[in-house]
């Protein structure tokens, strides 16, 4: 049976400097694809290849430092949302073992330099603005697909919680001895609004369909993956869809391998309402969730992966 599934490819420019057609289009497709899939993939992000080429060198040579050195930066309290988090931390919400990665988020400030690399700091730095800007344009475009006012989460996430996550999935030496259920990330769903994934390109992240399958992920060249977090989720009354997603374990051959990638996740403010949209409520779509703001939905989940206490 073919899986009901729909990953369109869309171009960014279409939004940001096409004509009121293809802007109108752009919404219609990320709308359609959100409430189908919860996945897109978005070409003309304002990141060339230089930038991303940039980034997975200071991100390769970071966590290739000795683990003494990347310990120095995973700074207690922070629940991993700045620094490094080392191996073993982290598992999805309803896993029994954490996920085999060790990565490196950055916020919005207050974040460590990497003394023993100069450029680390900046690039990862330009790729969160670059990226935050694409995740504000798609967010433009999703707010006119729900009847809202086109900058309707404009002040909401400007300023915001989003976090870049530098992952490295390391090499797994000793497969035989890893447990039945020990997998580079285990099946969940994004807390955030929307996350903006580089380096989907290698293989490995799949999505659950609809029929219970799992299902590849495939972008071309340097396009990003684009995906609804619970966060927009719960807004919308799962008008658009938070899917359940993983990274599967490399075959055999590929164990001694690493995989890195760069997912960033759009946070609003702490204070704003995840309230359901009174326009996602209807006589077939009663209210399914609770109110509640962005804060203190963040602290629930980090609490059930494991990154706070
Ligand atoms: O590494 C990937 O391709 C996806 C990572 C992911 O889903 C996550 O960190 O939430
Ligand atoms: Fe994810």
């Amino acid at each position: 049976m073919t899986p009901t599934i729909n990953i369109p490819r869309l171009d960014l420019l279409h939004y940001t400097q096409g004509t009121t057609d293809q802007r109108h289009q752009f919404s219609k497709e990320i709308g359609k694809a959100f409430n189908e899939t919860g996945f897109v993939t978005i070409a003309n992000h304002g990141m060339d290849k230089a930038l991303i080429d940039e980034l997975y060198a200071v991100v390769e040579a970071f966590f290739a430092l000795p683990e003494v050195t990347k310990l120095k930066y995973e700074i207690p309290g922070l629940a991993g949302q700045r620094g490094y988090t080392s191996r073993g931390k982290e598992k999805a919400k309803d896993a029994t073992v954490p996920d085999l990665k060790e990565f490196w988020q950055r916020g919005q400030d207050d974040n460590p330099a990497v003394n023993e690399l100069p450029r680390f700091d900046e690039i990862t730095g330009e790729v969160y603005r670059r990226l935050e800007s694409a995740g504000r344009e798609l967010l433009k475009a999703i707010a006119v697909y729900l009847d809202l006012p086109e900058d309707y989460f404009e002040g909401k996430v400007h300023q915001g919680n989003s976090i870049l996550r530098a992952i490295h999935y390391f090499p797994i030496d000793e497969p035989d001895s890893l447990p039945d259920d020990a997998v580079r990330a285990g099946a969940h769903e994004d807390i955030n609004l929307i996350t903006l994934l580089i380096g989907a390109s290698a293989d490995g992240l799949e999505v659950l369909t609809r029929e219970g399958t799992w299902y590849p992920v495939k972008a071309h060249g340097e396009d990003i993956v684009v995906n609804v977090g619970d966060m927009l989720q719960r807004l919308t009354n799962n008008k658009l869809k938070s899917t359940t997603h993983r990274v599967v374990n490399p075959p055999r051959e590929q164990m001694k391998t690493s995989r890195y990638s760069v997912p960033f996740f759009l946070h609003p403010k702490a204070d704003m309402s995840l309230a359901v949209l009174e326009s996602c409520i209807g006589a077939d779509n009663p209210k399914a969730y609770t109110d509640i703001t962005a804060g203190d939905y963040l602290d629930e989940r980090l609490r059930a992966i494991g990154l706070k206490m």
